[in-house]
């Protein structure tokens, strides 16, 4: 961007008195010379200075209007089409020929001023552009006395235009000046009527040197706003010309005024040494700040001193002898101006509602260039709308594919389909980080458990340690406990109990009031929980989530639901349903045991391969343990075995050697070493099956876990893709079945045949089900066994 001065050329007013002596005009050399010899009558021009010497752009004297306009007026008119700011400035002394300049006189055309002229050509430039469509506004403001006047505001019809004039900081609109009416002039007329309205409007007060002398500034501006007809109507060049007429530059001991005169004159006096002010600071280099806000003159001129703008001063000046002062104050103020350097800019903005326009026909035209360009390389399948839930899902599978080396490779299609690609591989992390977390705190929450267990079991070893050594025979009906039975406490081992005649036991006990999992039935448990999925998913989504101690009798009673469930459903989907939903189709969705193994294969084959490696380390773990119980029984068997031996031996000598004091013979010393060995080996199996417990408890829970998790993916899977038909046509009967106890289930059913409002009930229930579902299973999607800790790792961990 180049920065250009101010342009500063002088203007004469023609008079028959010009001081010729004193004021030599140069208009080859733009120069001004002006010489006031000392010990001159005339007492108030500076005797400490002789001579003055001006140089500006340009120096018209006695110039026609006509030529003003030519040398003032075009060159910026010309500019102003082109997009770039302008402004003429009016500067001199009252009666020096400011208004005469910028308005002239209506007497004569030939007199008329530089706004008319621009006026006219303006229109004249503007019907030549035949590929521009350009709007003029114009707006015609007063400053008088440091107030502001809409010198146009006679012509607001609808009266929205009556707020107080305000200078706004940031030239938002067309205008600083908020609330300054922008008359919209279609053609010369139109314009000028503008201008003679305003004229008309004009605050003139009486005054001692020229009773038409204005005292106020009037800022006239002719706003263009430029759209290409061929081109994009999007691009907008606003530009804007302000035409000046600034008050009298003279002296307040010249006017001779009081009164209101005076206080007039003091603030044009006040206003132009601001605009002095800012000339001199713009003319300084290192001055950071300009005062533009002094005065509202200066304010509102900002824009044309050291702005975006192209600026011409006129200094005009009377060249009499009685205001040769007035006219070295004006040729002063001129010089300094010329040192202001401005930096116009093209005003090109655009059109957000047009751009919108612009873009959205292009993207149209893209899509169809596209949709070309995709059919001629037969990808006619091809869709470049955001991916909708099922696009994502069959996406999130295939990753998951590839993530299990299912897959080689996901084939690329488009720019979106890889973005979508990033999306699901994000969120799997995500789910990862979450599933180590968790994973992490229950690893903790296990050892801290299994510290807790194995203190109390050392305990309890001890104790029975000493238990067993004090039993008497009575003791001897008390069994060893094993693994799959539910107390664990160690006893005396009957003679003739064996490990199978306790299953045997517990068997017929049944396991409701069992502590622990019989192992037969935790696999015959497995199953059922699968079955009972294919049967009704929901039933089995409950038994994952209740399971506890008492899931044996649990899962018995959901068998028992779930026999009776197709005759129930037979009777919703039969007539209730479609009496109930008008004439819409019954829907009936795919058997849920067959899409279970479908899912299992698919997008729950990574959580079902998780739950069957569980299962396999549990089984593995189950197997250790029940080693170890039987090792104990047995060892168990042989002490009780032992101590009737020793006991008779015992009781034996007693008899022989009534009354003398107890001696051991070599045979029972034997056997009390035996019976040494033999608890210090049942003392480190029954360490070694607690510590094996506790790992199949913790390898229990995780299994239970990740079963709970399955089912649910599942659900949401089965929703997600059924969910919508099934509420259709059947109503949220089945969904609200699923979460209902068997009981409550009925209910519904007969509430839905019956009543309305329990159907809106129930589908608002089954809403809020399916958002749990979803949370949860986003909480927390796949809980794979960590690597199992050790007994002793477990008890270092706490
Ligand atoms: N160049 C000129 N040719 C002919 N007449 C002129 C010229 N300049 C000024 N005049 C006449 O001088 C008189 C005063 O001029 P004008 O009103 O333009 O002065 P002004 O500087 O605008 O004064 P004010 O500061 O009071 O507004 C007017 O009658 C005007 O017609």
């Amino acid at each position: 961007m180049k920065s250009k001065h101010v342009k500063v050329i002088v203007r004469t007013r023609p008079t028959s008195d010009f001081a010729n002596g004193i004021l030599q005009i140069s208009q080859e050399t733009n120069s001004i010379h002006i010489h006031i010899p000392k010990n001159t009558e005339s007492g108030f021009i500076n005797n400490q200075q002789e001579d003055w010497d001006f140089k500006f752009n340009q120096i018209l004297h006695n110039a026609s209007q006509e030529c003003i306009f030519d040398e003032c007026g075009a060159p910026i008119l010309k500019s102003l089409i082109d997009g770039y700011n302008g402004t003429i400035l009016a500067y001199g002394q009252t009666g020096a020929g400011k208004t005469y300049t910028m308005t002239g006189t209506t007497e004569n055309y030939v007199h008329r001023g530089l706004i008319p002229r621009m006026i006219s050509q303006l229109y004249k430039e503007i019907a030549n552009k035949t590929q521009m469509a350009i709007t003029v506004r114009i707006s015609y403001l007063e400053i008088y006395n440091e107030q502001m006047f809409d010198l146009l505001a006679s012509l607001n019809d609808d009266e929205t235009n009556t707020g107080v004039l305000k200078i706004v900081d940031e030239n938002i609109g067309p205008s600083l000046v908020k609330n300054l009416s922008l008359q919209i002039a279609n053609t010369e007329e139109e314009a000028l009527n503008l201008l003679f309205e305003g004229e008309t409007n004009r605050s003139i007060s009486e005054h001692q040197l020229n009773k038409n002398s204005s005292r106020s500034h009037c800022i006239f501006t002719i706003y263009l706003e430029s759209r290409s007809r061929v081109e994009s109507s999007e691009k907008v060049i606003y530009s804007k010309l302000n035409l000046v007429d600034l008050a009298g530059s003279e002296r307040l001991s010249k006017t001779h005024t009081s009164g209101v005169s005076l206080q007039e004159a003091k603030y044009i006096n006040k206003s132009l040494t601001f605009l002095e002010q800012v000339i001199i600071a713009l003319s300084d280099k290192k001055r950071d700040h300009i005062p533009y806000r002094q005065s509202k003159l200066t304010n509102v001129l900002r824009d044309a001193l050291g702005g975006n703008c192209n600026t011409i001063m006129i200094a005009n000046i009377w060249g009499v002898k009685e205001h040769i002062e007035e006219t070295i104050s004006t040729l002063r103020f001129g010089t300094r101006m010329m040192c202001v350097s401005n930096t116009p800019v093209l005003n090109v903005q655009y059109d957000p509602m047009a751009l919108i326009k612009k873009y959205e026909r292009e993207i149209k035209e893209l899509k169809h260039e596209l949709s070309m360009h995709d059919a001629l390389n037969s990808k006619i399948k091809i869709q470049y709308e955001p991916y909708n839930d099922n696009q994502k899902y069959e996406l999130r599978k295939q990753i998951k594919m590839y993530i299990d080396n299912e897959n080689e490779e996901i084939p690329i299609i488009n720019v979106r389909q890889i973005k979508e690609s990033f999306n699901q591989f994000r969120k799997l992390y995500i789910n990862l980080e979450t599933e180590l977390e968790e994973n992490a705190k229950l690893l903790k929450h296990s050892a801290n458990n299994n510290n807790l267990q194995t203190n109390g079991s050392n305990d309890n070893s001890k104790q029975e340690h000493e238990n067993n050594n004090n039993k008497s025979n009575n003791d001897k009906d008390d069994g060893v406990g094993e693994i799959e039975g539910g107390g664990f406490g160690i006893g005396m081992a009957p003679n003739g109990k064996s490990l199978k005649g306790s299953k045997e036991k517990n068997k017929k006990k049944g396991s409701s009031k069992s502590s622990g999992t019989n192992e037969k039935s935790f696999d015959k448990d497995n199953n059922k929980i699968e079955d009972g999925l294919a049967i009704s998913s929901s039933q089995v989504f409950k038994s994952g989530s209740s399971r506890n101690k008492n899931d044996h009798d649990v899962e018995g009673s959901k068998l028992n639901n779930i026999q009776d469930l197709p005759l129930i459903q037979k009777v919703l989907n039969k007539d209730n349903i479609g009496s109930n939903m008008g004439s819409r189709t019954s829907f009936s969705p795919p058997n849920r045991s067959e899409e279970f193994e479908i899912f299992k294969r698919g997008n729950g084959a990574e959580m079902n391969k998780i739950l069957t490696e569980n299962k396999a380390i549990l089984k593995e773990k189950k197997k250790t343990a029940k080693g170890f119980a039987e090792s104990v029984n047995k060892i168990k068997a042989q002490i009780d075995e032992l101590r009737d031996i020793i006991n008779k031996k015992k009781n034996n000598r007693n008899f022989d050697t009534l009354n003398t004091k107890e001696v051991l013979d070599e045979d029972e010393f034997h056997l009390m070493q035996q019976m040494q060995i033999l608890k210090q080996h049942y003392r480190s199996k029954y360490d070694s099956l607690k510590n094996c417990r506790v790992e199949v408890e913790y390898c229990l829970r995780l299994v239970d876990q990740c079963r709970q998790k399955l089912m649910q993916e599942f659900e949401a899977w089965y929703d997600s893709l059924y969910g919508s038909h099934i509420a259709e046509s059947e109503g949220m009967a089945a969904h609200a079945n699923n979460n209902m106890n068997n009981i409550d289930q009925n209910k519904f059913k007969l509430d839905k045949i019956n009543n309305q409002e329990s159907y809106t009930y129930y589908k608002a229930k089954k809403n809020v089900d399916k958002k749990n579902i979803r949370q949860t299973i986003l909480k927390g999607r796949h809980q794979k066994i960590p690597p199992i800790p050790s007994s002793k790792t477990i008890s270092t961990l706490i």
